[in-house]
């Protein structure tokens, strides 16, 4: 059997979020961030993303590849290091979360990989 035969995908996909939101004890990523509250955020962030809406694109079946999810990881932290300067708070969150779910995702990979 392979991972995609034996468990919906999807779920595979859950449990790796899952262990992504543990990873954001600041839970600054997940929701989207309020653009009452930032008014200038949309000025500088194009293309929001948050952890509660790639669990939601999870359960509407949107990402085909592990890759896909990857994308919206990444856009997700790029987004956080655009808009917050170099000394908050926020900005060094977005570097841990970088490198903390970047080793979620590459286990990940590798999993995906020893199951094919
Ligand atoms: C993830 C992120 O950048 C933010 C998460 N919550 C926020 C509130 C104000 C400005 C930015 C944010």
């Amino acid at each position: 059997h392979t991972l995609k035969s034996l468990w919906p995908f999807h779920a595979f996909l859950h449990s790796v979020l899952q262990q992504l939101i543990v990873k954001d004890t600041g839970q600054i990523f997940i929701e989207p961030v309020d653009q009452n509250e930032v008014p200038d955020y949309g000025d500088i962030v194009k293309h929001p993303m948050d952890l509660l809406t790639m669990e939601l694109k999870i359960k509407n079946s949107e990402y085909n590849s592990l890759e896909e999810f990857e994308n919206d990881f990444n856009l997700m932290v790029s987004n956080c290091l655009a808009y917050n300067s170099k000394e908050t708070i926020f900005y060094k969150a977005g570097i841990k979360m970088r490198d903390q779910g970047g080793t979620v995702l590459r286990t990940a990979k590798r999993d995906l990989k020893i199951l094919d």
